[in-house]
């Protein structure tokens, strides 16, 4: 970061690279991060996120495996730098301020400890506030902050140290549904050219922020890729259902070109080949939106459509309309064809899609 007080405008540093193992909670994941690219982890409870972010930080040392940062060995077989030495800076839920310090104070602790002088640091200190729109907070301390305005605070705290890598560990799951739109755009503005691993359960974190997503499972990465491309073509179940996509996984049909996926119970999902088709009989996923998805008590017959016969299982709502969730599958309806058709959970019905609405491609 070279203008203190400013988002970096060259990402020259933050070259981050992450192997994972730790054998007690069967983790085991490994990925990249370029310069200046913010990088989200999305993953069920207990896939293993916040371990990631423990060994990056220094705070766990792994059983195996290594955090190299900028060519320099922070972690491994025989290595070990201390967390508050890494620059490497982890934002939490909880904005986690010093409590006796004034905002201004707080945010001026980091140049502080790298070697500023106290004027100079409230300087960097005032200029990150202003960057995160706090000027006007600086004498306050941050009991009389609201939960939003702490975030903002603690964003310039993280920032004003000037680190290499920046970790967001759920920075919104705290805030009010209200506020988060802000500090979601604030941390748009702030993370150009930072290099940045986040954690996050909303799908919006990933689309605004991340360049790249990669997707952990039971201590695994299953996916690794642009943001747009993994939660528009997801090839793992939890991908999907992030980027609140239906996904049928199996084995590509056809002889030449594939123009379906079969599934394990034999059943045929047809569709539309991506460019390029996935080979015969080699892994693949049907992917289509829940509103292409028509609920019907009864099957319909006719092609070309896919026929899934299936139990819904919950009923919420979406907006003006009504998700109908079949375990992993979902069909976006009116209220009003909830109540024409009595749905309910428990209730079998067939779920039938366009095979023109079903997009096929290799996993
Ligand atoms: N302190 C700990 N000691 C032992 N096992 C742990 C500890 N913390 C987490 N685990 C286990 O390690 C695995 C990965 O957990 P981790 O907290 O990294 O998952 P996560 O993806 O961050 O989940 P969440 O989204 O719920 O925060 C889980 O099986 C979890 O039960």
């Amino acid at each position: 970061m070279s203008t203190p007080g400013t988002p970096a405008s060259t990402a020259t540093s933050g070259a981050l690279a992450v192997r994972v193992g730790v054998d007690q909670r069967d983790v085991d994941v490994a990925f990249e991060v370029a310069p200046g690219e913010t990088v989200a982890i999305l993953g069920p409870n207990g896939a293993g996120k916040s371990t990631t972010l423990e060994v990056i930080s220094g705070l766990l040392r792994p059983d195996s495996g290594h955090v190299v940062l900028d060519g320099r060995v922070l972690t491994g077989p025989r290595a070990w730098v201390a967390p508050h030495t890494r620059r490497i800076a982890l934002l939490a839920q909880d904005p986690l301020l010093f409590p006796h310090l004034s905002v201004l104070d707080n945010v001026a602790f980091g140049p502080r400890s790298t070697g500023s002088g106290r004027r100079d640091a409230r300087a960097i200190a005032g200029r990150w506030l202003g960057a995160v729109d706090a000027v006007d907070l600086a004498e306050r301390r941050p009991a009389e902050l609201s939960g939003g305005q702490a975030q903002r605070v603690a964003v310039a705290r993280a920032l004003a140290a000037e680190p290499r890598v920046l970790l967001l560990d759920e920075p919104m799951a705290a805030l009010d549904i209200a506020v988060a739109p802000a500090l979601r755009q604030l941390l748009r503005d702030v993370l150009v050219d930072q290099t940045t691993v986040l954690v996050t359960h909303h799908v919006l974190d990933a689309l605004l922020l991340a360049d790249r997503v990669v997707v952990i499972e039971d201590g695994r990465v299953v996916e690794d890729g642009p943001t747009g491309v993994v939660l528009s073509r997801p090839r793992s179940a939890f991908a999907a259902r992030f980027a609140g996509l239906n996904l049928i996984a199996g084995t590509a049909t056809g002889t030449t070109t594939a123009t379906g996926v079969r599934r394990p119970d034999g059943t045929v999902v047809h569709g539309v080949p991506a460019d390029p088709a996935p080979r015969p009989d080699a892994p693949a996923v049907a992917v289509f939106r829940p509103s292409a998805v028509a609920v019907h008590r009864v099957a319909p017959g006719g092609s070309p459509r896919n026929a899934l016969p299936v139990t819904i299982t919950e009923l919420e709502p979406l907006g003006d309309l009504v998700r109908v969730r079949s375990h992993d599958l979902a069909a976006d309806v009116t209220p009003a064809a909830v109540a024409d058709l009595r749905l309910a959970p428990g209730l079998p019905v067939t779920f039938v899609v366009k095979a023109s609405e079903v997009d096929v491609f290799a996993s």
